[in-house]
């Protein structure tokens, strides 16, 4: 497990989309597409901006690249929660993705029938074959949640590598994400953090005691891929040095 501490957000941004940019660029070498979970959440939004900006617009193999969501909030993909919504504003309108290059959850089906709808979808692209991403974008909440495996809730116990609905107290609402299992699969996985209010969070996932129950972000260990963590300082303070 990797960790690049940066001084400033911005140099955290980019990066994070330098390494973009190389997994795509590996991942298009090897087999011809890049398959990419975008995260959702306050925190990506500058860097899809940043991704979608003249700087990184040429360095990405952006007609071989297929976006999924690792999470979703249960809402309409017109309200300002939804993470299809942020990103396509964000990232995908901006670079005239082709829609088909595009999984969206239907979050106009019930919850389950969302999550069970999307595996579908996952199991087809990867046809048959075991669901590899090329990467998976993941941020931190302060209360130490990744995609939307939040504190104590059930799906932290999952064992099958899907994407499942799951009511989430805190919330107050069903989210849809990824499982761990899932996102262990992937190549690469990548975590963007920044700010002072994340410092706790970050210490407890990768400094404290094992205790996934609490710290969700624990369970992300991919099997035999990498994971890098993207930080300002402010979000390392924390961090034994
Ligand atoms: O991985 C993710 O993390 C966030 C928490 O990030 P934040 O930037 O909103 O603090 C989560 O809520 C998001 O949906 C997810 O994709």
């Amino acid at each position: 497990m990797a960790q690049h501490v940066f001084a400033s957000v911005e140099e955290v941004l980019h990066g994070l989309a330098d390494f973009f940019v190389a997994q795509a660029t590996r991942a298009v070498a090897a087999r011809g597409r890049f398959s990419v979970a975008l995260s959702g959440g306050s925190s990506p939004k500058k860097l899809y901006e940043l991704l979608a900006s003249p700087a990184y617009r040429q360095r990405v193999p952006w007609a071989q690249t297929y976006f999924f969501f690792g999470d979703e909030r249960n809402v309409p993909a017109t309200d300002a929660q939804s993470n299809y919504l942020l990103a396509k504003t964000a990232l995908l309108a901006p670079l005239n993705i082709a829609t088909d290059h595009v999984f969206a959850v239907n979050t106009l089906l019930p919850p389950s029938a969302a999550a069970a709808a999307y595996t579908q979808s996952i199991r087809a692209f990867f046809e048959g074959e075991e669901a590899q991403f090329d990467l998976v974008l993941l941020g931190l909440g302060d209360n130490a949640h990744t995609a939307s495996l939040f504190p104590r809730t059930a799906v932290l116990s999952a064992i099958t590598a899907d994407m499942q609905a799951v009511f989430v107290p805190e919330v107050d609402g069903y989210r849809l994400t990824f499982t761990a299992p899932l996102i262990n699969q992937a190549r690469a996985v990548a975590f963007l953090v920044f700010g002072a209010d994340k410092a706790a969070a970050v210490r407890r996932v990768l400094a404290g005691e094992r205790n996934p129950e609490e710290y969700p972000a624990q369970l992300i260990a991919p099997a035999a891929g990498e994971a890098a963590w993207f930080l300002d300082e402010a979000a390392a303070a924390e961090l034994p040095r």
